[in-house]
């Protein structure tokens, strides 16, 4: 059996998390999940990810800064965390802060995000819908809310790779989302995240199938 590329999740809440870790109890899944980092103090994934015995640490950035610390600091020991853990592939899901270069440099090519909008695969601002329609590439921390203000018909998800810029990595897999009308950011956000739920898992596999491809290619895997 081919041995599993072991993942890392960088976590806010973990909304996302059960959907990762079901994802890894696939027959098929390449991925194994090492670790669980959240920023957030209290986060109910965390709490979670302690009760599966799922080697589990809180972060908290305030105490870095507060200790006169860099970000590069804080993501640097995050990142040691998750070499301890044999982590090759990270994935982040509602990891708030912006990663430095400093820890893009630990993992290059090997860091994926999923966004709540239709990301282009550049700096773009503007993507074509399936349906042909051209709406904004809403970036950031506040997508959901930004595309229900736009008056779009349509939203999506996106997992990407990440770079030093924000949510402009190349793409992975998108999916589309309509927005209903008298949708409010909580039916919206439902539907948004489900569709990440089913988007996410698939992309963690195929983030790992390319790892794996280029550790045959090398001769790593012997
Ligand atoms: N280098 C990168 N880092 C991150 C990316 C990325 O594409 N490249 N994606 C983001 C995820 N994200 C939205 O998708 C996001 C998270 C955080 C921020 C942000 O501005 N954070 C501030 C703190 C804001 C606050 O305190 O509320 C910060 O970093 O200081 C923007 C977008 C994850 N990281
Ligand atoms: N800009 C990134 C972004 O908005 N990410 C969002 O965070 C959610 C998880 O948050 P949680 O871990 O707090 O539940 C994800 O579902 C994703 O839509």
């Amino acid at each position: 059996m081919t041995k599993r590329v072991k993942i890392g999740a960088l976590i806010g809440n973990g909304g996302r998390l059960n959907a990762i870790w079901e994802g890894t109890r696939q027959a098929d899944s390449l991925a194994e999940l090492a670790t669980v980092i959240t920023f957030k103090k209290n986060s109910p994934g965390a709490q979670w990810a302690r009760t599966q015995n799922i080697p589990t640490y809180t972060v908290r950035w305030p105490e870095f800064r507060d200790a006169g610390k860099q970000r590069a600091d804080y993501d640097l020991y995050i990142a040691e965390l998750l070499k301890y853990c044999g982590v090759e592939l990270v994935a982040i899901a509602g990891w708030g802060l912006m990663l430095t270069k400093e820890f893009l440099n630990e993992f290059p090519n090997r860091i994926i995000n999923v966004h709540p909008a239709l990301l282009s695969d550049s700096l773009e601002a503007s993507i074509r819908t399936h349906s042909g329609v051209s709406i904004p590439v809403f970036r950031g921390n506040h997508a959901l809310e930004l595309a229900l203000a736009a008056g779009v018909e349509t939203t999506g998800c996106t997992v990407h790779y990440v770079t030093e810029e924000m949510d402009c990595g190349p793409v992975i897999l998108r999916r589309e989302v309509a927005i209903r009308g008298g949708d409010t950011l909580e039916t919206l956000a439902d539907r948004v995240h489900q569709a990440e739920d089913a988007i996410l898992p698939q992309a963690i596999n195929i983030a790992c199938a390319r790892i794996l491809d280029d550790k045959n290619q090398s001769g790593a895997l012997g």
